[in-house]
């Protein structure tokens, strides 16, 4: 029976985190592995993945690293294998992976694993969820029916508190925090997703876990507009002026340290990003286009939800999957904003 809210018997930040797997064919289990080797370097906290032992074996030994692993049967015993070996909470699936080549059969371990790490959390034994990425058209073959973790773990956290849970994906890298308003959604579908209740909705979670998570006391948030020049007053498109405007003002007006919306074009130059604390974007590659610029070790964390959640913001990278090529940078980078958020939820600050 899942339990409807987190059981707090341990502080959070006393807990491990928890890494699902992601797609076993991807470079996952490399960045995982990788992230595991530099433990000591980057000072990581304790992690244990949620997945299957031998597909790490496997990925370890394609990329010529021998990997002590340790097979756990609960998080509680992950903190005192991390040291000398990754803790594995083996789900018992035996499948065979090679590299770069995706299949659908594995839907059940790869999601398995995002289960049973949301449930570790609700049960108190996790800290937090830091997801490796999945290959989403591959599980779209396999009736995985929502766009992305995003929306899946709002369905699982809805699950365990009925509290009608939704989230917002927000990426970060060095100097910049975007969100994008509409996420995985085609271009031309943009403009009529763009409503003065999602935008309303986005900007309280966006506020809001500025403040929980990463304790900003006043937060500033600059709006991107919609169309070039922010629509030129209206020659250049509506959108502005009709739906985004008067919703920005709205929340002006109840006290929110709001700017925009602001032409994109020129609210991410040095100078400009100095004057906000995140950007609210209008659709996905209007936000993740400047932060992957900026910074291609950035992460991308789940807002709104009562369980702690990031990731590295790139994909699976299948091009170059069991190559020993991928950089685990935003998987380490992952983790510790996880660990970091966790920390904020813990003390209040
Ligand atoms: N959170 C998640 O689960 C995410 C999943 N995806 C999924 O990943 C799949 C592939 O997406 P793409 O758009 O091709 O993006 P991608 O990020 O997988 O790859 C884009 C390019 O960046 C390179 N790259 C990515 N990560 C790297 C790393 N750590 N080190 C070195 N090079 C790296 C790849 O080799 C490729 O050339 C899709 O199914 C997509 O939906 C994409 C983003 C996030
Ligand atoms: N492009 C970002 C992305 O696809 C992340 O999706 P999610 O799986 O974290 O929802």
């Amino acid at each position: 029976m899942p339990s409807s809210t987190i059981n707090n018997s341990l502080p959070q930040d006393a807990l491990p985190l928890a890494v699902s797997l992601g797609e076993p064919a991807g470079i996952g289990p490399e960045i995982i592995i990788k992230a595991w080797a530099e433990r000591q370097t980057h000072q990581l906290p304790p992690f244990f993945v949620i997945g299957a032992a031998a597909i790490l074996q496997q990925a370890a030994l394609d990329i010529g690293i021998t990997l002590p692993l340790r097979v756990i049967s609960s998080p509680d015993q992950c903190t005192a294998a991390f040291d000398s070996a990754l803790p594995v909470l083996d789900m018992g699936l035996s499948l065979s992976v090679t590299s770069g080549k995706p299949s659908a059969k594995t839907a059940p371990l790869v999601l398995g694993a995002i289960e049973q790490a949301t449930q570790f959390i609700f049960d108190g034994k996790a800290a937090g969820l830091v997801t490796a990425p999945i290959q989403k058209s591959v599980l779209y073959d396999a009736g995985f029916d929502f766009p992305g973790h995003t929306e899946y773990l709002a369905k699982l956290c809805n699950d365990h508190t009925g509290k009608g849970e939704t989230s917002v994906m927000m990426l970060m890298g060095k100097d910049l925090r975007v969100v994008p308003l509409t996420v995985h959604t085609a271009l031309k579908d943009v403009p009529a997703s763009i409503t003065a209740d999602l935008i309303t909705d986005t900007l309280i979670c966006l506020h809001h876990a500025l403040k929980q998570d990463f304790g900003l006391s006043a937060p500033r948030i600059a709006v991107a507009g919609l169309n070039p020049h922010a629509g030129e007053d209206g020659a250049m498109g509506q959108e502005e002026q009709t739906v985004i405007a008067p919703a920005l003002d709205k929340l002006r007006v109840q006290g929110m340290d709001i700017s925009g919306p602001l032409p994109a074009d020129t609210m991410f130059h040095d100078a400009a990003r100095a004057r906000y604390d995140a950007a609210l974007c209008m659709y996905h590659d209007q936000a993740l286009i400047p932060v992957k610029t900026l910074d291609f070790d950035g992460v991308n964390i789940t807002l709104g939800l009562p369980i702690v959640r990031t990731s590295p913001d790139h994909g699976t990278a299948l091009n170059i999957a069991g190559q020993n090529k991928a950089s685990p940078m935003s998987m380490i980078n992952a983790l510790k904003c996880a660990a970091e958020i966790a920390r904020h939820r813990t003390q209040k600050v």
